[in-house]
């Protein structure tokens, strides 16, 4: 089950870090263009600088297939350079009718064999409901992002008196009979990650926001994380491996992100201890 792998590598590697697989070719370091498929080569090296210290890789689906089937193929390969001791998840918030999701399923859980992938809650729950069938994998479902859209629709009221939000989470507390079902919630709402954190004690929470987009990562470990400081999954995208400064060689761009990395991780050792 997704759920003890993931809480015996947050004890093992003491980190919740899972490293966003963001490449841009835009934005890759010259050293790397030399090579054939430079986002490979991008990928690898910062897989390699940060596989001991990060529990999951989340590739966001889009960065890949902006490009087309050259974009597949660098996926392909990066997931096969990710060791067995890091969770892959696939960020493509997928959701549709029952067939097509069936097929968004299939693609992400048994073509490219992820063990987690994001999805939309928007049409309900038989455009989910193909993805909760794989048992063994974990669907997080969108539940309040980190971007200020997020008040358009999930913060709106609905006739209940609920946020659109917190009807989601009610639902997939409902529907997470076999435990597979987990939820995003943007580290940019603390005060929110805090409430749903209380009413759903034990699910897994992918938690993007910190880094980059300027979240609290105090924040995040003590509103997010389980009573045992776990089931919490805290996303770093940019901040990472995008490091600043001109890299004439793969190693010094390796230092680096191994830099950025462990500060990361030697920050939230910090709160995870602090909140013992
Ligand atoms: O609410 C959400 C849901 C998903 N994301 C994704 O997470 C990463 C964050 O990357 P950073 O570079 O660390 O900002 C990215 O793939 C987003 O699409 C999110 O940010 N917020």
């Amino acid at each position: 089950m997704f759920k003890s792998r993931l809480n015996q590598l947050i004890e093992s590697k003491n980190s919740l870090l899972c490293v966003g697989l963001d490449a841009d070719p835009d934005k890759i370091p010259s050293v790397f263009h030399q090579h054939d498929s430079p986002v490979v080569a991008f990928n690898a090296a910062i897989i390699e600088a940060t596989s001991e210290l990060a529990i999951a890789y989340k590739p966001n689906i889009a960065f890949y297939e902006s490009r087309g089937i050259r974009g597949f193929k660098d996926l392909e390969e990066t997931l096969l350079l990710i060791p067995k001791t890091c969770l892959t998840i696939a960020d493509g918030k997928r959701g549709d009718i029952g067939n097509t999701s069936q097929m968004y399923a299939k693609a992400f859980y048994e073509h490219w064999n992820f063990d987690a992938s994001t999805v939309a809650p928007y049409m309900g729950h038989d455009s989910l409901l193909p993805f909760f069938e794989y048992q063994e994998k974990l669907t997080f479902v969108l539940c309040l992002t980190s971007n200020n859209g997020s008040a358009d629709f999930e913060e709106q009221r609905l006739a209940n008196g609920k946020k659109l939000y917190e009807a989601v989470l009610e639902k997939v507390l409902a529907w997470n009979k076999a435990g597979n079902i987990g939820i995003v919630v943007g580290a940019t709402k603390p005060e929110q990650l805090a409430e749903i954190r209380q009413k759903a004690p034990e699910i897994v929470i992918l938690i993007p926001g910190i880094g980059a987009q300027g979240g609290s990562l105090e924040e995040t470990i003590r509103y997010g994380t389980d009573k045992n400081q776990e089931s919490a999954i805290v996303v770093s995208g940019r901040k990472i491996i995008y490091p600043d400064g001109k890299f004439t060689s793969i190693d010094e761009f390796q230092r680096a992100v191994n830099e950025r990395a462990k500060a990361t991780v030697l920050e939230m050792r910090q709160y995870l201890k602090t909140n013992l």
